[in-house]
């Protein structure tokens, strides 16, 4: 929303107000209309949350903001209307107390216009900045047994939460103000309730309701505040996750990955940014009733704290082994979601296999391991809160009788015991609340751990390289090269492998199935850094590319092309910035698939379904093809690209990529292929056999070589195919 109109809400606003206060003679009309305003309110923060759910859950920012803007006016509205009447309660109730209540009321709604306005800027502020420097502390060197402390794990939870500075301290100072106002709540009603007759208690009845009111709204405020914090909670982690290796993915699970993301950054913002608001209001409440319980009978308070220390030491234990017990529920359920997410991505074998009611067990097993693990947490709710509400009782029964005793020796007045009990069960209930908060904190600690790991984590290959030479001529050098993946860390895939391509062209890499030939490809894409010696592309090596450059001058055709679930065109055009409609075209038809394409009858705008599931596997090879070539790759990497094409359509791509290219073409071609009869014609050959290169040469010369291996493998194909 413009400034200018903010303005004139708030302006608006305060005219109506003043209307309204001219009105309205009375008290009780004033407040009916509060109560109604209120209610209000109320339910626009909850409309608010849901649209704000809405936005995470859809992350369709733009449809979410149309629907949430009406809300956040119309809340602007009231929060202005109900401080008037707030203001205009000032008539009525000369009480220093409530006038410094009500003048922190006042604050509300320019704390929510510096709220709106903080959504809409996301500019870090000075101060912000130097919270950020006071608490980050990712470059430690133990940070592994750092890890381990929770109080580390919390401060990095509040770090997080910082950001929102604005709103919190707001929040925090209208708190206070509540907090400090409900110290007095007692003493009121002690009074109220000791002269029902008198009519100036329906004045201070009165006030109580409105401080109750109160809190409603501050919630719907708070609940926002959680919303903020996991959208950038789950940006970093993700953003984290994009920058790891390849090899990261191969040692992760998808699904544990997916759930830390959704569920478990869902725990930590939501119980963080409820708790530093009630931590602080509850600190607030526990100082100022104790003060005003010292002030009413300091015998009375010596006696009623005796138990206070038990419940905090209980707090603290209970709070532990909830981080703990939470930790593994989070496990657990993450494991479930793997489960889960994997049966769904397969679902056509587990189909095919008849095996959806083992994925189903399999399924419920984790979620039920993880509910017996609840259990226990379970358990430790109730006997905290059993234990709490059994101290609470015994310490009103001690009050009560000692209290009794008291004001028969005229040490307290009738009046002043009542308020001290009401102050007792105020205490009581404030120590439950931090016992509570304490309790929540360490499950979201727990929750926190994996999280934070995920976060810090450095990537292991080599950081990002700088090199964007205007044009890069495609030689590539494999310089002894080797590698072992990470996820089978004593085995080697490929050793010592060296050879030399020049620029312009087209080679092949062929061996027995499992030999290394696309692990060859994959070091190439730089999925993954050589464990030993170079791999160099016009003499330097190829970390020393940058990242985008370097993926816009080499292209790769996998295996199992990937398609993404959006319509033809942008599939063909992803990663592209510009969107030109004749270089879509043409990397079609030079793939061959302008033709199946434009059959179809939404053409370039059909959707290809999850992983292109709507389409057939010649059809993706053929669009992943296309997607390759918009590019206009100077090395094309292709891994058994055409292996689902019939020979027609196969033999029209290859004469197209590389048997046919003009001579304006120095494309570097790549290609790792079975079928022998389609590489026969390359440049050169290169025979991979156990991760070793052991022949290269052209079709020409490998079959010259007695007891060759390529030599064996064409003899054999060729066998079969005599036999069909
Ligand atoms: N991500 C990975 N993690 C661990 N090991 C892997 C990984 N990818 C491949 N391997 C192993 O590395 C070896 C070489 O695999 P590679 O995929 O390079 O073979 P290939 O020659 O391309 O086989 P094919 O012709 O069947 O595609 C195999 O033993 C394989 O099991």
């Amino acid at each position: 929303m413009e400034t200018n109109r903010r303005i004139y809400f708030i302006f608006f606003g305060i005219l109506f107000t003043i209307i309204i206060d001219l009105c309205l003679s009375s008290s009780q009309n004033a407040l009916i209309f509060l109560t109604f305003t209120r209610i209000i309110a109320i339910f626009i923060s909850f409309f608010y949350r849901i649209a704000y759910d809405n936005y995470d859950k859809n992350a369709d920012y733009d449809t979410a903001k149309t629907f949430w803007t009406p809300f956040k006016n119309l809340f602007v509205i009231i929060a202005v209307i109900e401080q008037a009447f707030v203001m205009y309660q000032i008539k009525f109730s000369s009480n220093l107390l409530s006038i410094l209540y009500i003048i922190l009321q006042v604050a509300m709604p320019l704390f929510v216009y510096l709220w709106i306005r903080r959504i809409e800027q996301e500019n870090l502020s000075f101060l912000q900045y130097i919270w950020f420097e006071i608490f980050n502390t990712t470059n430690d060197h133990d940070l592994q047994s750092k890890r381990k402390d929770e109080l580390h794990v919390l401060k990095r939870l509040f770090k997080y939460s910082l950001d929102d500075w604005k709103i919190i301290t707001f929040g925090t100072i209208l708190l206070l103000g509540a907090a400090l106002s409900e110290v007095f709540v007692p003493l009121y009603t002690g009074r109220l309730l000791s002269s029902v007759a008198f009519k100036e208690a329906w004045l201070q009845f009165q006030h109580n309701l409105i401080i109750g009111f109160l809190g409603g709204f501050r919630m719907g405020i708070f609940s926002i505040c959680i919303s903020r914090l996991n959208i950038r909670l789950r940006t970093k982690l993700f953003q984290s996750y994009l920058k790891q290796e390849i090899g990261f993915f191969d040692t992760h699970e998808s699904g544990k990955l997916l759930s830390r993301l959704n569920h478990d950054t869902q725990i930590m913002s939501s119980t963080v940014a409820n708790n530093i608001a009630q931590c602080i209001g509850a600190l607030v409440r526990f100082s100022g009733t104790l003060i005003m319980m010292i002030k009413l009978s300091i015998h009375l308070t010596i006696a009623c704290l005796i138990g206070a220390p038990l419940i905090l030491v209980v707090a603290k234990i209970s709070g532990n082994a909830h981080g703990r017990i939470s930790e593994k529920v989070q496990n657990l359920s993450a494991e479930a979601f793997e489960i889960a997410e994997e049966t769904i991505q397969t679902i056509r074998t587990v189909r095919s296999f008849g095996n959806e009611d083992e994925e189903l067990k399999r399924f419920e097993n984790t979620l039920q391991q993880s509910y017996q693990v609840s259990l226990i947490q379970a358990a430790l709710i109730a006997a905290q809160k059993w234990f709490v509400e059994l101290a609470q009782l015994c310490m009103s029964i001690i009050m009560l009788s000692y209290g009794a005793k008291l004001v028969r020796d005229n040490y307290i007045t009738g009046p002043d015991l009542l308020a001290f009990i009401i102050y007792q069960l105020t205490l009581g209930g404030v120590l439950s609340d931090i016992s509570q908060i304490y309790t929540s904190m360490m499950t979201a600690a727990g929750a926190s751990q994996s999280v934070f790991d995920y976060l810090d984590r450095q990537p292991i290959q080599k950081p990002n390289g700088i090199l964007q030479p205007s044009e890069l001529i495609g030689d590539i050098e494999f310089n002894n090269v080797s590698l072992t993946y990470p996820a089978r860390p004593n085995e080697i895939a490929i050793q010592n492998i060296s050879f030399k391509i020049k620029s312009g062209q087209t080679c092949a890499f062929v061996g027995p199935s499992g030999s290394g030939k696309s692990t060859c490809v994959n070091l190439l894409e730089r999925f993954y850094d050589p464990s030993d010696g170079k791999i160099l592309i016009d003499g330097r090596e190829i970390h020393e590319y940058d990242h985008k450059y370097f993926h816009h001058k080499i292209a790769m055709v996998g295996q199992e092309p990937v398609l993404f679930n959006r319509t033809i065109r942008e599939n063909i055009n992803y990663g592209m910035n510009d969107n030109d409609e004749t270089m879509i075209i043409q990397a079609a038809q030079q793939a061959n698939a302008d033709g199946f394409i434009t059959e179809l009858m939404n053409g370039y705008n059909t959707k290809c379904g999850q992983r292109g599931s709507h389409l057939s596997g010649g059809q993706k090879q053929r669009v992943s093809i296309a997607r390759a070539l918009m590019r206009n790759p100077t090395i094309l990497l292709l891994d058994e690209a055409t292996s689902a094409l019939d020979p027609v359509n196969e033999r029209l791509i290859q004469d197209a990529l590389y048997y046919k290219k003009d001579n304006s073409q120095s494309r570097t071609i790549l290609i790792s292929a079975h079928r022998l009869s389609t590489i026969e014609r390359c440049d050169r050959i290169f025979v991979i056999h156990k991760g070793h290169l052991v022949e290269q040469g052209t079709h020409d010369e490998l079959m010259m070589i007695d007891n060759g291996i390529y030599r064996e493998l064409v003899r054999r194909q060729t066998i079969d195919i005599d036999d069909d």
